[in-house]
């Protein structure tokens, strides 16, 4: 059995638009990497991070809270020690603390022999999830650790759908360099919302499902909407109307708030369109002074990788 492993953990999209909480998918070309390696110590320590500002202390990272509900559960006489290589900015709506937490189980998992579940390793990096968002969300876990598109169907016990992919879906991202925490995009939300509201969003989870079983580009399209958290929170997000407006112009399936924001997505048909949406989102920034980053992915089938 190996004594260290090194891992891409990737960012994911959590909502999907209408699927608050439940729905992800899994980034192909953004992520970050972990090097995990057993050490005689026990217990878990992080050595070393670049990349971004974070806390090595294990209990203030959400690497290390995951870490350590996955060693309070098992007895070993050993340790693990991490290194992260941050490429995913921290509040940044793509799931940047999910990739450390998921990242950070998924490793240690695999320098054990592989004693738990990928339903197991949700469980875990969802107690990591909650240091960041304050709560145990795991639809940004859930595609990191199962990969292409997912679904949480319930938190305890945990249980993830695993959703098909569809071959020529393409994500834009734009990324202004902006930070929203989760936290605070979750306290702008109300704790209860108008029957009629929910009617139409869970109709719209149900057809985005529907649709990518059946390959149906003109359902999903009609699915990307949120007409439930989206109101709230589009007003931290500068120009996000245009952006969306562009995009769909551009040729997207839809658009919305990638995660907590302050990142938004598209979903395109092919990847030619995807590269005429992320135009189309770089025209409206550029004009607003605003440093930003765009990203064209394919849905990434596999999750975290080994490398
Ligand atoms: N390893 C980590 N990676 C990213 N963020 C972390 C990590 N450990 C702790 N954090 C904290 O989590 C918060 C970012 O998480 P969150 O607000 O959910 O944004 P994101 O959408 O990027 O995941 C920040 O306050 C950050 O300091
Ligand atoms: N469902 C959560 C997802 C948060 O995703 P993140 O990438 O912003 O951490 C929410 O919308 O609050």
């Amino acid at each position: 059995m190996r004594n260290e492993i090194k891992i891409f953990s990737p960012a994911t999209v959590a909502n999907v638009s209408c699927g608050f909480d439940v729905l992800g998918f899994c980034l192909d070309t953004i992520g970050d990497e972990i090097v995990v390696r057993k050490s005689k110590e026990k217990g878990f320590r992080i050595t070393r991070i670049e990349g971004f500002e974070l806390p090595l202390n294990p209990l203030e990272n959400v690497a290390g809270v995951a870490a350590l509900a996955l060693l309070n559960d098992i007895n070993l006489d050993f340790g693990f020690e991490m290194e992260i290589y941050k490429k995913i900015k921290p509040g940044s709506g793509i799931g940047s603390s999910s990739a450390s937490a998921s990242g950070s189980v998924f490793a240690i998992n695999e320098l054990l022999g592989r004693p738990y579940t990928r339903h197991q390793l949700t469980h875990f990096a969802m107690k990591g999830e909650a240091l960041a968002s304050g709560i145990e969300h795991a639809d940004n876990i859930a595609p990191a650790l199962f990969g292409g598109f997912t679904l949480v169907k319930s938190n305890a016990p945990i249980q993830v759908l695993e959703l098909p992919s569809p071959k020529a879906l393409y994500a834009t991202l734009i990324h202004p360099e902006i930070e929203i925490k989760t936290s605070d995009s979750r306290a702008v939300l109300p704790k209860q919302i108008p029957l009629q509201l929910a009617i139409t969003q869970w109709a719209n989870v149900g057809s985005l499902v529907h649709a990518l079983h059946t390959n149906d580009y003109q359902l999903l399209s009609s699915a990307l909407q949120d007409v439930v958290i989206e109101p709230y929170r589009k007003g931290l997000i500068p120009h996000f109307d245009s952006i969306k407006k562009q995009s769909v112009l551009a040729g997207a399936l839809g658009c919305g708030i990638s995660g907590s924001g302050p990142s938004i997505f598209a979903l395109s048909e092919g990847l030619a369109t995807a590269k005429s949406v992320e135009k189309s989102m770089r025209d409206v920034y550029s004009k607003s002074g605003i440093p930003f980053n765009t990203y064209v992915s394919k849905i990434n089938s596999k999750g975290i990788k080994i490398l």
